[in-house]
């Protein structure tokens, strides 16, 4: 595409060097920058992506935008935010991919990577063939693009749409951190259904007070159904149980969908049964019941599934034929994973890294657990730090032996960050362990017949950051190698 074609996405902007290049793709990094690149100059939280230009123009980028002065010699373009400019020139080099395409939005506290994969599964399984972008990297039939974020940044959203879009995908399902939406990571893109999970304490960091948080996520919503075009779906599908729905409901121009447990629902769950193999509960759409047996496990699964079920019966998938793929699930990677080396006593990896999501796993265990539960809990360095004590208290006042280790420390000093846990929970019994390895092997090497270990924070993550460095590691590996060697002792 030319320059000048691409810069029609722009309402307002300023030339510098004239000059109408070809241009082949689209960076934010000057590290990447190949000859015919668009570079785009990014103020970051650590670099001003202004200081790679010069670095950009020697690599071969065809024009520069920037919104601060620059001086390079091939054609620049001066707006007032790259960032918003990158959105917008994105989704028009790309063909506006999100137009055409049924695109599900999933934010909310937790629970969005489960549901984007159950929403694929139950898409796909009806016909639909369904991409999915998440923390879990993108997929695509069999294509997969690992991420640095759980929403990759916004160029790279419009990219993989079109791909998916070009290879035959009819929908794409996407989780749209709080972050993204703040940061506007995911300008242009086009939703047709936004589905909110819930709202409960974390990147307090970014986002300041709870209320910023959930204007943030509001977002997805208050953009949704502002203008029709045909008729198209445009929904919102809320969790009526938490009160952000309230809000949310109130701002969105579309069509609200409901779901939930404790309030009446259009989809909603009674009678719900966990077990340690799985759970059950009857599914009430209206005047119509259905039972449903699933392999998930939880409460938090059932809002889970519910969401999804209520997000899929708009793209018309009946209703049986959706519980019977929820009924087939196993699970989803890292997420309340078993850990099966032989042993007598249970292991379970969850990405439990929230106060909320902590809360829920050992809520979930306690609901079937007979003998102790071991609860290995730690906290993100360089990640808020509000939620550190939190989670030590829930850790200790849930389990009966709380081991505090070192989640991914960062640049952060591990004992700073379990220090900050330790003042949660001052008086109370706990072991501190600092070495994740090694907590994970003292758990393995002390539980007893009937024990439930959970061991949280990490989930299906295959590394540990220590430093700026990542360093593969595996709960579930880790814990496995640990239970072989005591039980080859
Ligand atoms: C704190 C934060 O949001 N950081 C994001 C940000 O990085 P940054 O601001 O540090 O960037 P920077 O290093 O200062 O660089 C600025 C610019 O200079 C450029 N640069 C830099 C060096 C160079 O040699 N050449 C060059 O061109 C960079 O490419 C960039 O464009 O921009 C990057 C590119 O888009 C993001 O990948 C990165 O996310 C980091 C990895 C991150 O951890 N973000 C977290 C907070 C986040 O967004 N999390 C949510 C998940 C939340 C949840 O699910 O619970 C997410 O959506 O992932
Ligand atoms: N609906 C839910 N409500 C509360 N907790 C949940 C819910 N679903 C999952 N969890 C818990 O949160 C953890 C993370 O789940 P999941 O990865 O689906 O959330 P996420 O929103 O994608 O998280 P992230 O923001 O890290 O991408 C799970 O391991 C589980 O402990
Ligand atoms: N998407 C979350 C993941 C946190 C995972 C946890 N293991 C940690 O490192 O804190 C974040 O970027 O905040
Ligand atoms: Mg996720």
């Amino acid at each position: 595409m030319k320059l000048a074609d691409c810069l029609k996405a722009l309402a307002d902007f300023r030339q510098k060097n004239m000059g109408d290049p070809d241009i082949s793709e689209i960076t934010i990094d000057s590290r990447q920058v190949k000859p015919g690149s668009l570079f785009f100059c990014i103020k970051g939280h650590h670099v001003d992506g202004h200081l790679f230009a010069v670095q950009a123009e020697e690599r071969g980028a065809a024009a520069i935008v920037a919104q601060d002065p620059i001086d390079v010699s091939v054609p620049v373009i001066y707006v007032n935010d790259t960032h918003r400019a990158l959105a917008m020139i994105a989704d028009r080099f790309y063909g506006f991919p999100s137009h055409n395409l049924h695109l599900i939005g999933v934010t909310g506290t937790n629970g969005k990577t489960t549901i984007t994969y159950l929403v694929q599964s139950i898409q796909e399984a009806a016909g639909i063939n369904t991409g999915l972008i998440g923390t879990m990297g993108m997929r695509y039939k069999n294509k997969y693009i690992p991420v640095q974020n759980t929403t990759p940044e916004v160029h790279l959203i419009h990219k993989n749409l079109a791909d998916m879009k070009n290879n035959g995908a009819g929908s794409v399902v996407m989780e749209t951190s709080s972050n993204a939406l703040y940061d506007g990571r995911v300008h242009g893109c086009d939703f047709n259904v936004g589905i909110f999970t819930n709202l409960t304490e974390d990147h307090l960091d970014l986002h300041g007070t709870m209320k910023d948080y959930m204007y943030a996520k509001s977002l997805l919503f208050s953009q949704l159904g502002n203008s029709y075009r045909n008729d198209e779906i445009k929904a919102a599908v809320l969790n009526v149980d938490d009160p952000a729905s309230e809000v949310y409901k109130h701002m969105t121009a579309a069509h609200v969908i409901t779901y939930g447990i404790n309030k009446l629902a259009d989809y909603h769950a009674t009678s719900i049964q966990i077990t340690p193999s799985g759970t059950t509960f009857i599914l009430e759409v209206g005047e119509n019941k259905y039972p449903v047996s699933m392999k998930l496990i939880g409460k938090f699964s059932v809002y889970n599934v519910l969401a999804a079920l209520a997000a899929c019966s708009l793209s018309k998938i009946g209703i049986t034929d959706m519980i019977k793929t929820v009924e087939q699930i196993k699970g989803v990677s890292g997420r309340f994973e078993p850990v099966d080396a032989g042993q007598n006593f249970t292991v379970i990896v969850d990405y439990s890294h929230t106060p909320d999501s902590l809360e829920n796993a050992l809520s979930t265990i306690k609901e079937f657990a007979e003998k102790r539960i071991i609860a290995i809990v730690g906290c993100g360095g360089d990640r808020e730090r509000g939620k550190r004590p939190i989670m030590a208290k829930i850790a200790v006042d849930e389990s009966d032996l709380a081991i505090l280790t070192s989640d991914n420390p960062r640049t952060e000093d591990p004992e700073a960050i379990l220090a900050e846990m330790e003042t949660g929970i001052k008086g109370r019994s706990y072991m501190k362990i600092t070495d994740r390895r090694e907590a994970i092997r003292y758990a393995m090497q002390n539980a007893e017949e009937g024990d439930i270990v959970l061991i949280a924070g990490k989930g299906h993550e295959d590394y540990q950051i220590i430093g700026t460095k990542k360093h593969h590691f595996d709960d579930r590996e880790e814990a496995r190698a640990a239970i072989v060697a005591r039980l080859n002792k």
